[in-house]
């Protein structure tokens, strides 16, 4: 895939980038290493101050990167400019709280005493460059949500980011320089995805984080696995959204179309079957429907547009077979099932898609096990909370999930059976710097965000005295 920044509204090529050869490549390893062995002792004070001062740039260059967000990837606007005030706000707050969340820890004494020293504690060290594969989803978010936490824990970072959002990760390098910190701390390398093996083999770097597609994450796994370094993958997901007779069903379906629908519908935790039970069924069903066909596809950098193109013409014929074999199967098409035909002024060769809900999914569908990365949503029907948490788990992945129901039993057994790394209830998933972030199944492993998320890039150095330094 060529690096360049192709404007997925109308097909244009608006700018692209020669990959770095493997002499330049070595350079930034080089740079990332050897800034390493400094920055890893500067104060955590310094260091907020540089983070902080990130999220100043960040804050007032937000229209700007937003709009650049918007031609690399097709986001409306509005989600881009709220992506970047995310993103200062996770710096800030990470910047307020690594101290603490990676301060030392103590054993109980008695422990202490029995393991037979006379002092014993857990420091948490940095581990050293942390190579960060990052998709373009939330171009923006994606990194930051890796490299606030890895900066302030003393890490260094290189980024891959997704070949097709080159000026994304141009920022985000000059961003962190202009910061303040050293340049070596955060580089962007523009290689294609060809040339990571190398670099994750490179024994200066130390760990990888891949956010992106199950066979992305399996290639830099079996690498880091080869190599035994330390990984945490965030893959793809097709989160459930379960609606039970006691929810306030308008209210999860409006809620529900949100859900379904944000970033153009291209998000790991968007939710993406709704497993509604039958009692509530068909209401859930009219209102879902009903919003999801009131949505407004087009120009994403319209303030008005809810839904732009997807990212890549690929993109979108993965999604339109999805959808394609559904109906060949039997699903029946609520709204939507094909792409716009009224858009025009070039927006008719953009990769846009209309918001659609499929019903009758059965699993001999292709949609009932496979993640759709786009506006479709799939409707099941259920006679009760068994049948529910049954299908569900029926899935390869194991993201996040939510859970309409004011019943607190209910609550209870979903927080207990679910299979997956959140369960939001009464409300729609949605990432926090507070709050852990990650998957279980095919979904990946590991964690980002909050103390885990910090804490995954560290060396957790046991300090173990003897008597003799009592
Ligand atoms: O694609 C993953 C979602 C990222 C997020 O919202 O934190």
């Amino acid at each position: 895939m060529p690096i360049a920044t192709v404007n997925p509204a109308t097909g244009e090529l608006i700018r692209s980038y020669d990959a770095l050869g493997e002499e330049e490549t070595e350079r930034r390893i080089t740079a990332a290493h050897t800034t390493f062995q400094q920055y890893r002792t500067t104060p955590f004070e310094q260091r907020a101050a540089w983070l902080n001062r990130a999220a100043d740039l960040l804050e007032t260059d937000r229209d700007t990167i937003a709009r650049t967000m918007t031609l690399e990837m097709g986001k409306p606007v509005t989600a881009a400019r709220a992506e970047a005030a995310k993103c200062a706000k996770a710096m800030r707050w990470y910047a307020a709280h690594a101290e603490r969340l990676l301060a030392d820890e103590h054993p109980d004494p008695d422990d202490v005493q029995d393991s037979g020293a006379s002092r014993a504690l857990v420091r948490y060290r940095p581990l050293g460059v942390v190579l960060a594969v990052m998709p373009w989803n939330f171009p923006l978010w994606q990194v930051v949500r890796f490299a606030a936490p890895a900066l302030m824990a003393g890490n260094t970072g290189l980024l891959k980011h997704a070949s097709n959002v080159p000026q994304t990760a141009l920022y985000l390098e000059d961003l962190f320089h202009r910061a303040g910190f050293p340049a070596g701390c955060f580089r962007t390398l523009l290689i294609g995805s060809g040339a990571v093996e190398a670099v994750l083999r490179d024994p200066r770097v130390a760990a990888a984080t891949l956010t992106g597609s199950e066979p992305a994450g399996r290639a830099v796994a079996a690498t880091a696995g080869d190599e035994i370094k330390k990984t945490v993958l965030e893959l793809g997901g097709s989160d459930p959204y379960l609606v039970l007779p006691s929810a306030d069903v308008e209210k999860a379906a409006a809620t529900a179309v949100t859900a379904r629908v944000q970033n153009n519908g291209q998000s790991c935790i968007a939710a993406k079957r709704f497993i509604v039970h039958a009692d509530v069924y068909d209401t859930f069903a009219e209102h879902f429907t009903a919003g999801m066909r009131a949505l407004t596809v087009g120009d994403p950098l319209e303030e008005t547009t809810d839904i732009g193109p997807l990212s890549s013409e690929q993109g979108r014929t993965d999604l339109e077979e999805l959808v394609d074999d559904a109906v060949e199967r039997g699903a029946t098409v609520l709204c939507g099932g094909a792409r716009p035909d009224k858009l025009d002024g070039g927006l008719e060769n953009g990769w846009f898609y209309n918001p659609t809900v499929l019903a009758g999914i059965t699993p001999a569908m292709r949609i009932h096990r496979e993640e759709t990365f786009g506006p479709v949503a799939t409707l099941y029907r259920v006679a009760d909370l068994d049948e529910a948490v049954h299908l569900a788990n029926d899935t390869p992945f194991g993201l996040s999930s939510n859970v309409w129901t004011r019943d607190a039993g209910e609550r209870e057994r979903c927080a207990r059976d679910l299979e997956a790394g959140g369960v939001f209830f009464n409300g729609m998933t949605a990432s926090h710097p507070a709050l852990p972030f990650g998957g279980i199944k095919r979904s990946g492993y590991g964690r980002e965000l909050a103390g885990h998320g910090i804490r995954e890039f560290c060396n957790a150095t046991t300090l173990w005295y003897g008597p003799e330094d009592s």
